[in-house]
């Protein structure tokens, strides 16, 4: 019997932690349905290092897909350079590449109901000459859209991010009313289609210290952040704020919110991994196809030692196959 969902997972940096991470989901008592997209060969490496007993099952379009225990389906992918853990190879990066573009297509074509990914190395990729700033930005392009928004999600808190991978000092420029109004009606319209939360309740934060402070310490809350909030609650949007930050993340705030909407990177994400790392997903909204991801990095400290935890990404997978469940309800 076919799985209700089909999910195509990248294996993420060779050199990384994804590869044995993936391969974890195999020895789990519960069977997700997932395909590895990466090098067989790689997956196989990886496991005699460990001494992983892992049957890898090759895999192709029409397949039930084979997660555990001991089975996990691979979608082979070629050009492979190395297979060295913990030893980035930028000649890889191609490869690494690859993979994201194959499970992307595939979700575009109706082949898989979602992606998920391991983490990549944005670094090695960039050193290989390829302009890359992470997997959001990446299948933003691939899948032709606009505007998409990154979110982390742990159990207890959701954070969103109006800006990505972006140096501080481009930030302020970044956020324009087009922008912040794009990235909210995208965070509310998603928190009802695949969280069934019926009226989003979103606490959006200011960009300066104490929320600039009555103009005190930076101008844009009051020349941009307020005028667009106040024109997205005529359009229905539940939004409280700017906030400041420092105070944003407390009980009094969060009791009564569905999610924050941060305005950068490390405003927001830091509070969250120390609430939850490694439990949390993130999730990509905004895009025609399901995508979720762990909450870590490639921790090459760790790869090839089998000491890295592989909740964060099981959750990636679980609420992978919810959202990919709501989506297809909904269309
Ligand atoms: N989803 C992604 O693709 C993704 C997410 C975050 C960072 N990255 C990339 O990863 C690279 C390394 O980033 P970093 O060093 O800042 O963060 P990191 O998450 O790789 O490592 C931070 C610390 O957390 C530990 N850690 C990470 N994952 C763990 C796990 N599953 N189990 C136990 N410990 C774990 C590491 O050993 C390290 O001490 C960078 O290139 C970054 O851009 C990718
Ligand atoms: N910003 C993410 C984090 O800190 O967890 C991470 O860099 C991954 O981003 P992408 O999913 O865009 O690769």
């Amino acid at each position: 019997m076919r799985q209700s969902v089909t999910l195509a997972l990248t294996a993420g940096e060779p050199a990384g932690i994804g590869p044995e991470l993936c391969l974890q989901l195999a020895l789990e008592k519960r069977q997700p349905g997932v395909v590895v997209v990466a090098c067989k060969h790689l997956l196989q490496a990886r496991a005699e290092l460990l001494g992983l007993a892992v049957e890898l099952v090759d895999w192709e379009p029409g397949n039930h897909a084979v997660t555990g225990p001991g089975r996990l389906s691979v979608l082979h992918v070629n050009g492979l350079a190395s297979t060295d853990a913990g030893r980035l190879d930028p000649a890889n990066s191609a490869y690494v590449l690859e993979t994201l573009s194959i499970a992307a297509r595939g979700c575009l074509d109706g082949t898989f109901d979602g992606m998920v990914t391991a983490p990549v190395h944005k670094g090695v990729i960039n050193n290989a000459g390829i302009v890359f700033s992470g997997h959001t930005e990446f299948l933003q392009e691939l899948c032709g859209v606009e505007r998409v928004v990154m979110m982390l999600a742990t159990e207890e808190l959701r954070v969103a991010l109006v800006t990505t991978h972006l140096p501080l000092k481009d930030v302020s420029a970044a956020i324009t009313p087009e922008r912040l109004s794009q990235v909210t009606r995208i965070l509310d319209s998603d928190l009802r289609r695949f969280f069934d939360i019926e009226h989003p309740r979103i606490l959006v934060a200011g960009l300066n210290p104490h929320a600039g402070e009555g103009g005190h310490l930076g101008r844009e809350e009051i020349e941009v952040i307020e005028p667009t909030l106040d024109k997205l609650r005529q359009e229905g949007i539940t939004l409280t704020g700017p906030l400041p930050a420092d105070t944003l993340f407390t009980p009094h705030w969060l009791d009564n919110a569905d999610a924050v909407l941060a305005m950068y990177h490390d405003q927001g994400l830091p509070v969250l991994k120390f609430q939850g790392f490694g439990r949390a997903v993130n999730i990509t909204l905004g895009l025609p196809i399901v995508r979720t991801s762990v909450d870590h990095g490639t921790a090459l400290d760790l790869a090839g030692t089998g000491k890295a935890d592989a909740g964060s990404l099981k959750t990636a997978v679980r609420v992978g196959e919810q959202m990919a469940k709501s989506a297809k309800k909904s269309k």
